[in-house]
Order: structure tokens, then sequence, then C-alpha cells
């Protein structure tokens, strides 16, 4: 079976925050990205709220329980006891832990599961307890993955910011998917399954899913959100012209 595809709203949210408005809706843009085929939505609420709100969350629990009962919802984020009270709320089918500092501009490195390992623990079993399955953020890298699985988690998920980061150099490109390659072929031979996400675009997709064709999950949010308003521009620009009067 391909790779499964969560479609991060974060891109979305960060637009409608802009003004007070309730436009673009980040419900409204799920149920398309849904209605489309994708397998699951992914936020990343972070303390600050400027991405999603607190508030977006269960009205995309109900989106997905009452409209696309097959999907999955995905949330992601440093946990904190906010954090946790928060999943906890809105009952995701996976909680991707990620250790981000607050003041981050986005995720830009995985856990240290070695030094992380007494930390994350109690709050995966938590986690696991309330229904959710727990992937870890993972640098590309093969060290750690033992205390990973140790911690008691289900998956990893690799950071492909630095694949993604060569898009203009084929060579670096290659060394990093080499590197998300090994440390791939490691969490599997430990029992982890295994998502990838950060920067992902359909540039640099297909080469990552045939070096890694056990991949569970990508989750996208920026690269695709550019894409919908790159391909969505000209219907959207025949609209507004035709609000205007012309034919
Ligand atoms: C965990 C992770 O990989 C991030 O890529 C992420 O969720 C991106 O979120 P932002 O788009 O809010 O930076
Ligand atoms: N979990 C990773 C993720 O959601 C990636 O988001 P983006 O980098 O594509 O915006």
């Amino acid at each position: 079976m391909p790779v499964k595809l969560s479609v991060n709203l974060n891109a979305v949210a960060m637009l409608r925050n802009r003004r007070d408005l309730p436009w673009p809706s980040v419900t409204d843009l799920g149920r398309i990205a849904l209605a489309a085929g994708a397998h699951g939505l992914t936020v990343h609420p972070r303390p600050d709220q400027r991405h999603t709100r607190n508030s977006d969350l269960p009205e995309l629990r109900a989106l997905i329980d009452d409209e696309f009962p097959q999907a999955e919802f995905n949330i992601e984020g440093y946990p904190t006891q906010e954090f946790l009270a928060l999943v906890e709320e809105n009952e995701p089918e996976q909680v991707t832990l990620v250790p981000d500092d607050p003041a981050q501009a986005t995720s830009d490195h995985g856990w240290d599961f070695e030094e992380q390992l007494g930390f994350l623990t109690p709050i995966i079993a938590r986690l696991k307890k309330g229904g959710a399955r727990v992937s870890l953020f993972a640098n590309p890298d093969e060290q750690g993955l033992s205390a990973a699985r140790d911690s008691g988690a289900q998956r990893v998920e690799f950071y492909t910011g630095p694949y993604a980061s060569h898009y203009a150099d084929a060579d670096a490109m290659a060394r990093e998917l080499e590197k998300l390659g090994r440390a791939a072929d490691a969490a599997l031979a430990k029992g982890l399954e295994i998502n990838a996400g950060h920067d992902l675009v359909v540039a640099n997709l297909p080469a990552l899913v045939k070096r890694v064709p056990q991949l569970m999950e990508v989750s996208i949010g920026h690269g695709l959100t550019a894409d919908a308003l790159e391909f969505g521009m000209e219907k959207t620009v025949k609209r507004f012209l035709n609000a205007c009067g012309w034919p």
C-alpha cells in the first residue's frame, strides 16, 4: 500500500490568523482535503496559538467523526501538561511528540531519545492508555533508536527538513536521502513503524517513498498549501472578476 497522506493545516491557520475573520476556514479546508482523498489531518498547536487555535481542534475532531470516520487526526507538539490536556480533550488517533521550544519558528530537530527516555516513557504510557498511537519526531539518524523503542512509542517520524532543504543540489539531496534511508532501515529493524515530514513537496516525495517504501504516513502542510494557492489561483481570480461584473 502506498504511504498515507495527512494534511497539516497549520499554514492555513496562520493565514486565517492574519485577520480577525473566520477565513480561510481551517475546518472547510480540512473537509476539502479529506474529500479529495487525504487519509488524515495534522495540527501542531503551539503555546502562543499562532497556528491552529485550541478552538480549532474540536471542530476538526467533529469533522472526522461525522463525515470522514475512516480518517485519522494527528496532533503534534511538545508534551506540556496543557498540551496533554488538549490531546485528551480531542482524542486523536495519533500524537506526534516534538521537542519544540515555544520560541522556535518551526520544528527543526528530533528528540535525543537516550537523554529524554525517562521524560518520555510515562507520557507515552499516558497517551497510549488514552487510546492514541504515539509517534516521536526523530532526526534522520540511527543513533538512539533503541531508546525510542524502549520508550513505548509505536512510531518515529523522521525529520525530512535537511533532505528537502537541498532542493537545488542533487548530490546533497541524495546524501540526505541515504541518511534517511539508513535511519528508516534501523528503525524498522527495531520494530518501529515510520512516518516522515517537514517541507515535503511533489518534487521530493517520489525519491523518498522509493528509498523508504515501508513509510506509513507523510504529513505535509507548507508545500501542499503553497501548491493549493498556486493551482487554485486561476479559478479564484475568475470568480472575483465575475463578482466585479466581468463575464
Ligand atoms: C513536527 C513537524 O515536523 C513540523 O514540521 C510541523 O508540524 C510543522 O509545523 P509548522 O508548519 O507550524 O512549522
Ligand atoms: N509532521 C510534519 C509536518 O506536518 C510537516 O509540515 P510542513 O513542513 O509540510 O509544513
